[in-house]
């Protein structure tokens, strides 16, 4: 694979502009694309992003608003959420060239398809080469250049190689791999989890409670890993219980912090704050897809039902303790 001298990073907000910084720092040429006027011109004239307040933008960073010009780079890291992907990769297919790497960023499973990020790029840019990049790493921390790991995939080792090369910078350091379908599968589950989290933590249940609720959430992670294809040593790494213990432990993680708010009684349509909380879409695809391979997932199931309105959280928390006692593994 070619040196990949120039990075676009498709959306301005926490992740994207913490994503820009990083290719930055690494000497990548980078093109920032955003699609709201007021965020393009914030980034552009303030050199910040309306998400990612007092981060002031690399040098480096050229913004822009056409997508067009975005599509020359030799790479692109899609960072926007995870249900508007199919719409931005569509819009992109026919401005790439052959071949040019689009790695997903976002943490989800589209719902109503049930199809995982990867998939998404492979339908909409067939001639790209799609790939995905997850882990426990906080825009906020990434932005400010404080350390962190996470995991790029993509099926040819070469490739996934070539892409960590690309955006490795000093303090963010990514391993690759080729378990794509492991990597972006626990980025997935693990918010619908930090959700659960933060309800335990806004019930103020304890820190016995949370250190269950966040081992039995990987147990569900691991089986509807296994039942989806991933491979058990990707959910053991960075991507499935390194994000899992960082989004399940502080109220940094919106999903986290959402979960609080619902714990603390506040209602589903207030309790993100006007954050995006990506767990809260997944959690009905997870369902559904863990319901079609008849996998259990009570705690996931829980998130949902509450969501859904169909449980209330002090139900949903009664319903998981009395369920009948059983073997742990
Ligand atoms: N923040 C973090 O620490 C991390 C986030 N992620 C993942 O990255 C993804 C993005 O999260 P994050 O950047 O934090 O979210 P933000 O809410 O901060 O930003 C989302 C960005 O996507 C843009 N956007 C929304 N809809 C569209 C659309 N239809 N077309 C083009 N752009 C659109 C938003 O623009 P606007 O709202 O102005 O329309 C905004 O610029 C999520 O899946 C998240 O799970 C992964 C790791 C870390
Ligand atoms: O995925 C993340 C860190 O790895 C960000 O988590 P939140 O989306 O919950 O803030």
């Amino acid at each position: 694979m070619t040196m990949m001298s120039s990075i676009a990073v498709l959306g301005g907000g926490a992740w994207g502009t913490a994503l820009a910084q990083t290719c930055a720092r690494a000497g990548r040429k980078v093109m920032l694309w955003e699609h709201d006027a007021g965020n393009a011109q914030q980034l552009a004239n303030a050199r910040e992003s309306l998400f990612l307040p007092g981060v002031k933008l690399e040098p480096a960073i050229q913004v822009t608003r056409d997508l067009a010009e975005a599509a020359r780079a030799d790479a692109i890291l899609l960072v926007i959420p995870a249900q508007v992907l199919r719409a931005v990769v569509s819009q992109l297919a026919p401005l790439i060239a052959p071949r040019t790497p689009l790695i997903a960023c976002a943490k989800g499973i589209e719902r109503g398809t049930h199809r995982f990020m990867t998939e998404i790029i492979a339908e909409c840019a067939p001639e790209a080469v799609p790939a995905i990049l997850s882990g426990p790493s906080f825009a906020a921390d990434v932005a400010r250049g404080l350390p962190t790991a996470v995991t790029i995939a993509a099926t040819d080792a070469a490739v996934a190689e070539a892409l960590a090369q690309a955006i490795n910078c000093g303090s963010f350091r990514p391993y690759h791999s080729t378990d794509v379908r492991g990597v972006e599968l626990g980025g997935a589950t693990k918010n619908v989890l930090a959700i659960a989290a933060g309800i335990v933590e806004g019930k103020k249940l304890g820190a016995s409670a949370l250190a269950a609720m966040t081992t039995r959430g990987f147990a569900e992670l691991v089986r509807f890993g296994k039942a989806y294809g991933a491979k058990t040593e990707t959910m053991m790494g960075l991507s499935g219980l390194g994000d899992l213990i960082l989004t399940c432990g502080t109220p940094q993680s919106r999903n986290f912090s959402f979960g609080m708010a619902l714990g603390k009684g506040e209602s589903v349509d207030t309790a993100s704050h006007g954050k995006l909380a990506e767990g809260a879409f997944t959690a009905p695809v997870l369902l559904e897809m863990a319901h079609a391979k008849n996998i259990e997932m009570p705690i996931s199931e829980a998130v949902a039902a509450v969501l859904a309105g169909q449980t209330t959280v002090d139900a949903a928390i009664g319903a998981l303790l009395t369920r009948p006692l059983k073997s742990e593994l």
